[in-house]
This record gives structure tokens, sequence and C-alpha cells, in this order.
């Protein structure tokens, strides 16, 4: 069994005043195009986000294969590793790939590859350039859970923080560029973003 998390609990500040989640993608709302793409690599969905996004993204997923679960922020706005943890904290899985709700290209051959590379160890991350790719990853659910928590203990909020407590495989640019594009981690944040990639379904 394989999950997926997609984490769905930011404001959407460069976007305006609302939810991008949802928004309209052409013809269907963003969360919804990164869900039909996990469906071809997972077995359960959870989405991570805030109590007040609930209605729209449950309306936004209906009848979805993949029957999501939701696992809600209880102190919201914590930042994308509270809520990777939060997701993870609902999984039934041992193994999960978490992605972000802004990236309607995500690869789900890729995603194969990074459950592939993670198996044995704690996580499978992409660096395709300096950063790493923490919101398209695949995690041991259990201990990225421990993590995170202990990260933000730590008052850590920046999510490689995490990683450096499990056991990692990094997957390389030359490694990504074998599997997929660089489109697998596009991520779209502006409503000029989202006009420009409509373009491209
Ligand atoms: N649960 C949770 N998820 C978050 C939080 N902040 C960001 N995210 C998620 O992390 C991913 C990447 O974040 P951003 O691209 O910065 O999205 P955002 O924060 O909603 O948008 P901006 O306000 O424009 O930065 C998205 O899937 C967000 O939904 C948060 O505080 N809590
Ligand atoms: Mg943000």
């Amino acid at each position: 069994m394989r999950a997926g998390v997609i984490v769905a609990g930011g404001r959407s500040t460069r976007f305006g005043d609302s939810n991008k989640a949802v928004a309209d993608l052409a013809g269907t709302p963003m969360i919804r195009r990164v869900a039909d793409c996990l469906r071809e690599a997972v077995d359960e969905l959870v989405v991570n986000c805030r109590e007040d996004q609930v209605e729209a993204i449950d309306a936004a997923l209906s009848d979805h294969a993949l029957d999501p679960t939701f696992a809600l922020d209880e102190d919201p706005g914590q930042g994308p590793m509270a809520g990777i943890a939060t997701g993870l904290g609902a999984v039934d899985s041992e193994y999960a790939a978490v992605v972000a709700c802004d990236m309607p290209f995500v690869d789900p051959t890729f995603i194969d590859y990074l459950f592939e590379q993670a198996a044995s160890h704690e996580a499978a991350v992409p660096r395709p350039d300096e950063w790493f790719q923490t919101t398209q990853a695949v995690y041991h659910a259990e201990a990225m859970q421990v993590a995170c928590r202990r990260a933000l203990e730590r008052g850590e909020h920046k999510v490689v923080e995490p990683l450096f407590d499990l056991d990692y495989v990094v997957v390389e640019r030359e490694d990504v560029l074998e599997h997929t594009t660089l489109e697998t981690f596009e991520n779209l944040n502006t409503r000029e973003e989202f006009k420009a990639a409509a373009d491209r379904f």
C-alpha cells in the first residue's frame, strides 16, 4: 500500500484572496488535477488543509476514485512542514508521497520511482537544483512525522530540517532527468502562472 498526501493548508497570498487549491485550471480544480496524477501511483489519499477549506476541497474532489480523507491543521499557518506532519499522521500505508496542491504537472511515473528509491530508507527527496523538493518527495510516514514534530519543537520551520534526522536518499538532477522532466516540480502561485499553465492542458 502506498499513500499520497496533498498539502493544501497555505493561504495563497500570491494568488490573491481565494484558495488556489480549488481554483479552476483549464476546467478542473487544480487540486483535482494533482489527485488525478496521484491516482496512478498511490492506493490511498489524504488531503491536509485548514478546516475552513474542507467544504470547497471536498467539492473539488467529489466522487474521486481515491476517496480522500482529510487531515486538518490544528494550528493553521505553521507552514508546509506542519502540514506534512499532520497529513502523514493520517495515512495507513508505511510510505507516502507528499505533493503540494499547486503542482498540477506532477508525474506519476516519477512518484513511482521515488517510492522505489525510498524503500528500506526513510525518505527519497529530489534535488533538481540547489533546493530539495520536499513537497514532492516520498517519506516513511511514521519516521517523517516524528522528525517534523521534533523540528517544530526546536522552533525550526524549514522543511529540510526534519530530513537531517532521517535516513534519506537524494535523487540528484541527473537521476531526476532520467526519469521525468522538470515540469513535474512546477508550482503555480500567481494568476499569471495559472493562465500560462492552463494553455498547456
Ligand atoms: N498545512 C499547511 N500547508 C501550507 C502552509 N503554507 C503553505 N502550505 C502548503 O505548502 C505548499 C507550498 O506553499 P506555497 O506555494 O507557499 O503556497 P501558499 O503558502 O498557499 O501561497 P503563498 O501565500 O502565495 O505563499 C502549498 O501546497 C501550500 O498549500 C501552512 O501554513 N500549512
Ligand atoms: Mg507560502
